[in-house]
């Protein structure tokens, strides 16, 4: 029979794989869309409230559980339905940061504030997307980039729509926190999630590169940090580094979400092209090929930033870096096998 069971604050009717998949939640590659299935489609606010537990921010931060559900769930609710920008990506990538934060190279970097800014920025991240691009948004003049001056409108977005839901006692996880450290999280936050601008992310990956070149490692491998700039600046990176984590997982789970952000790229694809707009790049359903975008992909943003990543936090994201190799080497496979077939037909028809 459905079990009323709110272990990880929701309700499950399967709670023996719940806790079973919950072992998990520090292993990169969980499955997160059994997570969505054995949470009845409530990924999020159960992924983000065992993290909560886990690290004891409850407590920390003197959280009510009670204020941390609702807060969750009415973030969950604002996640839209659209294929990838939903509230599965936004479990995804916490769980990520999660696990990102866990490194050796990173053991007590961060204190408590910066954790919880760190959990809180991926958990929030893209509440509210509509499933367009800030250049769509832009061109098409809407609402949101006359309210955010074409300025990293959608980030800008998330942000307000994240910071408003607390606006309601019943909600506010800040409200025992005090003014100034409530201050210095809203800033920290703000920085991760405007840093999730893609159009930010070459100046992003050169600063991690610097902090490569001129990184500071106590004898232990632990990296010194000792400015608030070399501080958010790894906290950027890393929440980067978990929304462009899809190519570095199982690669059935990466299938997965390559299906759903190209299902979302046509659909704006097919809205430009029914307003007599240009269709934008990898947006044409009748043009673009699947495999071939993904080995670019990787090939001109993933890997770049994962590999300073693995530099930076030497030897631990190893395991990562390879995981991302082998499925390089497969679409890179799909790619030329398509090529195979189509010289086949060629010959076929002539
Ligand atoms: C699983 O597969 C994917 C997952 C996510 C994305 C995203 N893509 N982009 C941009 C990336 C650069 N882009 C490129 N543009 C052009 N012209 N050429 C090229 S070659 C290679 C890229 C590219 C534009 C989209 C976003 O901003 C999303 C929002 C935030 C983070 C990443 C998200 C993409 C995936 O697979 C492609
Ligand atoms: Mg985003």
């Amino acid at each position: 029979q459905t079990g009323e069971y709110y272990t990880y604050g929701v309700k499950t009717s399967k709670p023996k794989e719940l806790d079973d998949l919950m072992e998990d939640l520090d292993v990169w590659g969980l499955d997160i869309f059994l997570m969505d299935e054995l949470t009845e489609h409530r990924p999020l606010t159960a992924v983000a409230f065992t993290i909560f537990k886990q690290r004891d921010l409850m407590n920390t931060f003197s959280i009510c559980p009670s204020t941390l559900i609702n807060y969750l769930i009415e973030l969950e609710d604002h996640y839209q339905s659209v294929p990838y920008h939903c509230k599965i990506h936004a479990a995804d990538v916490t769980q990520s940061m999660h696990v990102l934060l866990n490194h050796k190279a990173l053991e007590s970097v961060f204190d408590d504030d910066e954790i919880f800014a760190a959990i809180f920025s991926a958990a929030i991240h893209d509440v509210d997307h509509p499933g367009l691009t800030n250049q769509y948004l832009i061109s098409t003049a809407s609402e949101l980039a006359i309210m955010y001056n074409d300025d990293s409108v959608l980030e800008n977005h998330h942000l307000a729509v994240a910071f408003k839901l607390l606006q309601h006692e019943k909600r506010d996880i800040f409200c025992n926190i005090p003014k100034k450290k409530r201050q210095l999280i809203r800033t920290m936050v703000i920085d991760m999630v405007r840093a999730t601008d893609m159009s930010k992310h070459m100046s992003l990956l050169a600063e991690l590169k610097t902090m490569v070149e001129t990184k500071k490692v106590a004898g232990s491998g632990i990296i010194e940090l000792d400015s608030y700039q070399d501080r958010i600046r790894v906290l950027k990176n890393m929440l980067h580094c978990a929304d462009l984590s899809n190519p570095t997982k199982p690669l059935d789970i990466y299938r997965k979400w390559t299906d759903r952000v190209m299902n979302e790229f046509f659909l704006q694809g097919d809205k430009e092209s029914s307003q007599g707009l240009e269709i934008s790049a990898m947006c044409d359903r009748h043009k673009a090929c699947i495999e071939k975008t993904q080995v670019g992909f990787i090939d001109f943003i993933v890997h770049p930033l994962w590999e300073s990543w693995a530099d930076l936090v030497h030897p631990d994201a190893q395991d990562i870096l390879e995981s991302l190799q082998r499925n390089r080497d497969w679409y890179s496979e799909q790619v030329e096998n398509l090529q195979a077939l189509d010289k086949t037909n060629d010959k076929a028809q002539n």
